[in-house]
């Protein structure tokens, strides 16, 4: 199936959703877990019911599921989720097999086959990688088969791990074209308070100012989930500023909101898909250092339409190459955005304060080149 990249979701509300040509489900740790810690079985048989509904109308599912940190739990008789990175990794290498095996057996009930599909940062942020992954995935949905994304845990290092699979998700939705993203957990909605506080659930979110007063808090009562509910409303967000409209609400009520009734928190999808660069670098990169600017200079950035020049930097903070992801602050530190630096850290002291005219001279035609980019800066927070 080929697509515009600029065709907007014809999904307008949760209704719209049985119109979904392709839609990209997420269910989380929390929501696979046992009681006792285990991988609940039940639960993936009744994830595959609800997804088989929505298979057999002809809609195209990509399933991104956690859980291979929590199913490799009991067979290495850990009793909680490690701390140290590499026995999260040695756990998600054997909770991974034990997770797709049985959404393979489950899928097999219905006659369907999955792919395993696992992806760090760099395959979904890197352009020449994310033509690969989106390649693998487009011809396994045209297959009839069911891809089953995870982070590729086994290997990813804190630099270049996602950490959660809410934004994961996000992007993967981004990267397959998506009409619409659900998000599964533990909790029916985004509530105004954590629901242990006591908060009321919101039905629909219009854009970032409906979120204000929200308190998102931390991980549920499992305990085995990452993120919380702030890592979703992040991923809702980039969902709906891409243009994809996303629903977030528990999976014990996946097969109703596959339905199109009126369960969760709606975020609506913005006209038009921002690129995925930027939303990459506003709500994921993992930045390499800062440069603090002058007053002039943050009002220039702060309009989002003008370049970073070197007159307008006072401070340059960090180890950066040219071409990483960089904080960018006022000289109170406040950062006003995130940029793609053009110059390595150790070239940028000696141009600092200086206009074009005085680089070109002193310096040559080659650092004539502005520092960030308009194209390449993504304000911090905007409410657009
Ligand atoms: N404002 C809020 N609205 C809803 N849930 C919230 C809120 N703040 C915190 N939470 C908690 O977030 C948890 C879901 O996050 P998490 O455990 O990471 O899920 P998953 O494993 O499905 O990704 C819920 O159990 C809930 O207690
Ligand atoms: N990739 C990890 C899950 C990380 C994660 O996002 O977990 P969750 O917050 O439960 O969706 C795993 O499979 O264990």
């Amino acid at each position: 199936m080929s697509r515009g990249s600029g065709r907007p979701s014809p999904v307008k509300d949760r209704a719209g959703l049985l119109q979904a040509k392709r839609i990209v489900v997420k269910i989380g740790s929390s929501s696979l877990s046992s009681v006792d810690g285990g991988l609940d079985v039940g639960a993936v048989e009744r994830l595959e019911e609800a997804l088989n509904a929505v298979l057999a109308r002809g809609t195209q599912v990509v399933l991104v599921s956690s859980g291979a940190i929590a199913a490799g739990l009991a067979p290495l008789g850990l009793e909680r989720r490690p701390r140290d990175l590499a026995t999260q990794q040695a756990a998600a290498g054997v909770g991974q097999g034990l997770l797709v095996a049985h959404y393979s057996r489950a899928f097999a009930r219905h006659g369907r086959t999955v792919a395993q599909v696992l992806l760090t940062a760099d395959d979904l942020v890197r352009r020449t990688h994310y033509a690969n992954a989106y390649r693998s995935l487009d011809k396994l949905l045209a297959l009839g088969v069911v891809p089953i994304v995870n982070e590729n845990d086994a290997v990813a290092t804190h630099e270049i791990r996602f950490g959660d699979n809410d934004r994961l998700a996000a992007l993967v939705a981004n990267l397959v074209k998506a009409d619409a993203l659900v998000l599964l957990s533990d909790v029916d909605a985004v509530y105004t308070a954590p629901p242990s506080a006591g908060g009321t659930p919101l039905r629909t979110i219009s854009s970032p100012a409906d979120l204000e007063g929200v308190t998102l808090g931390s991980i549920g009562r499992a305990g085995v989930g990452t993120g919380g509910m702030v890592t979703k409303v992040q991923a809702a967000t980039i969902g709906a500023q891409s243009g994809i409209p996303t629903l977030v609400t528990s999976a014990t009520l996946a097969a109703e909101a596959l339905r199109g009734e009126e369960v969760g928190t709606w975020f609506e999808a913005r006209r038009g898909r921002r690129p995925l660069r930027l939303l990459w670098l506003e709500h994921l990169a993992t930045t390499r250092g800062r440069l603090v600017l002058d007053d002039g200079a943050v009002a220039a950035v702060g309009s989002g339409k003008r370049s970073l020049l070197a007159a307008g930097i006072v401070a340059v903070e960090g180890e950066f190459a040219s071409g990483d992801p960089v904080e960018i602050a006022g000289a109170d530190g406040t950062v006003l955005a995130r940029g793609l630096v053009n110059y390595d850290a150790d070239e940028l002291p000696e141009m600092l304060g200086q206009s074009t005219d005085a680089l070109r001279e002193r310096l040559g035609a080659h650092y004539e080149r502005v520092v960030v980019h308009a194209d390449d800066l993504a304000l911090v927070g905007a409410k657009r």
